[in-house]
């Protein structure tokens, strides 16, 4: 079923960016209103020609019949489109001006400016993706790495939904086993067998749950970032590590402490963990900051972190400046480096040993660029203990299908209570049924139009 809808229009291209732009427009009246403003070769009219089909020609103001810009159409005819609709694309030479003038002219001959997001939004209510595909479509613009791509795209093909229709159907079949047994209530043997069924499928909904929950905290930073702060004394290497790590010569390296002034931030991908690395200035001079700013802000700056790369000297001795970092942190997830090993040692390996009993230690030669493998390995097997290599888990890393998985646990938990503890099975009916729901909203079946507004206005312009 698809739904009838005016016709929109949007610059789906990066604003004043690449070499070419496309205004797309999708609706009844693309094709028409296509027709008005392009002028291809001969009397080429766009309504007439083969669909997904491109076309060469230029974009003129009807009134004048001014050339505005010379262009590549593209030509698509529902249903077979993004959303289901008749799309037609004007591929632009790029330049914010004629794009604009093209985008103005579509919208006076009677197209919409689209909202952000409602071409996506369009696709699922016309019912070719399903709400968490649709919000896929929102994390893949935004994904910082390749894994955290692979994962928006498996939730995109639908793997998130399948599951979750998967257990909703589970529900389904006690539900009905639960209808049976009021049906039938004189027969002793279908109570028996409706709570041996409802107790099965019940633990293994919540089990499932639970192992997509398990996996939230991975996607999520997949898809935003570890939070990793380097720190350590002045000229230690922390910028050289930072190079490192982005394989290429971002932050400034120079034997002179207090190098780094800005903080520094980069996104880097270690072995598919994508860290959002900051290589500071503040934090390193921990005393100055104990005096200018108090301890309250650098722990903080330090607290928000998920990872701490704590770099040290191997050439000179541990500090009371080391030791204070080593404290800051302390109950974090670090790793120790100590760095310029092709230096004579100078550092107590001993006592940096035993300051790192909790943390993982990892000896380098940025300048030699030894150590730097281990080091990612340590970074990778942190955090994923190399399941993610698996590659065939379904992830979660959408907050709002986290919340509702939580939800959904909470109701299968008082299912499977309920039924334990001999409660009638209708009422424990109730609770399956609020999975389910719950469940439901995650791919949109149940969802309350308003969210939907919500959740789509979250988009870029033009998508
Ligand atoms: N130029 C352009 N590139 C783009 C998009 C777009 O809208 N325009 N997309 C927008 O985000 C993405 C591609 N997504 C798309 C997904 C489905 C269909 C589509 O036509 N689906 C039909 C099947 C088509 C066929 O069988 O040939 C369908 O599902 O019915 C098109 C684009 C990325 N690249
Ligand atoms: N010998 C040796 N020198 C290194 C090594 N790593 C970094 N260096 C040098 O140490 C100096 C300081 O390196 P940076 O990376 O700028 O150190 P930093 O900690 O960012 O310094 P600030 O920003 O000044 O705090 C530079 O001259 C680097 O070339 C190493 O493994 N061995
Ligand atoms: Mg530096």
């Amino acid at each position: 079923m698809r739904v009838e809808f005016d016709t929109i229009a949007a610059i789906s291209t990066p604003m004043g960016e690449g070499a070419i732009a496309i205004v797309r427009l999708s609706g009844d009246e693309s094709f028409s209103i296509a027709d008005r403003v392009f002028r291809g070769m001969g009397d080429k009219q766009l309504q007439a020609v083969p669909s997904h089909t491109i076309h060469y020609g230029h974009i003129v103001d009807p009134a004048t019949e001014t050339i505005v810009e010379e262009v590549m159409v593209s030509v698509m005819r529902g249903p077979k489109t993004f959303t289901r609709e008749d799309v037609i694309e004007i591929n632009c030479h790029g330049g914010l001006v004629t794009v604009n003038r093209v985008l103005q002219l579509v919208l006076r001959q009677g197209a919409r400016l689209a909202e952000p997001g409602e071409f996506t939004k369009r696709a699922f209510l016309n019912g070719r993706i399903d709400l968490s595909q649709a919000e896929a479509v929102m994390d893949l613009i935004r994904a910082k790495t390749d894994r955290a791509m692979n994962v928006a795209m498996g939730q995109m093909e639908g793997k998130l939904s399948k599951l979750v229709k998967l257990l909703r159907q589970e529900i389904l079949e006690i539900l009905a086993q639960v209808e049976v047994n009021i049906d039938y209530p004189e027969y002793d043997d279908v109570e028996e067998m409706t709570l041996k069924v409802m107790m099965e499928k019940s633990t293994y909904v919540r089990g499932q749950i639970e192992k997509l929950l398990e996996t939230s905290e991975q996607g999520k930073i997949l898809r935003e970032g570890l939070s990793t702060v380097i720190v350590g004394r002045p000229n230690v290497g922390k910028s050289s590590l930072l190079n490192s790590l982005v394989h290429e010569n971002k932050a400034i390296v120079t034997d002179v402490p207090g190098t780094t002034r800005d903080v520094i931030e980069e996104y880097v991908n270690v072995r598919g963990v994508p860290l959002r690395l900051v290589d500071t200035a503040g934090i390193r001079e921990t005393e100055d900051i104990v005096e200018r700013i108090g301890v309250e802000r650098s722990r903080k700056v330090l607290k928000d972190a998920d990872l701490i790369l704590l770099v040290l000297n191997h050439s000179e001795p541990l500090l009371e400046e080391d030791r204070r970092l080593f404290e800051t942190v302390n109950g974090m997830d670090v790793i120790v480096i100590v760095n310029k090993t092709d230096l004579e040692r100078v550092i107590d390996m001993k006592e940096v040993q035993e300051l790192s009993a909790q943390h993982r230690l990892v000896t380098t030669s940025l300048l030699k660029e030894q150590g730097v493998d281990e080091l990612e390995e340590a970074i990778a097997s942190l955090f994923f203990e190399g399941s993610l290599e698996a590659g065939d888990m379904t992830y979660v890393s959408n907050s709002r299908h986290i919340a509702l998985l939580h939800l959904a646990l909470q109701a299968i938990e008082e299912a499977i209570q309920g039924a334990e503890i001999g409660t009638p099975v209708d009422m424990v009916q109730i609770d399956l049924r609020r999975t389910w729901e719950i469940l439901g909203e995650i791919i949109g079946d149940t969802v309350q139009e308003s969210l939907i507004d919500q959740l789509f206005s979250q988009f870029c312009l033009g998508k």
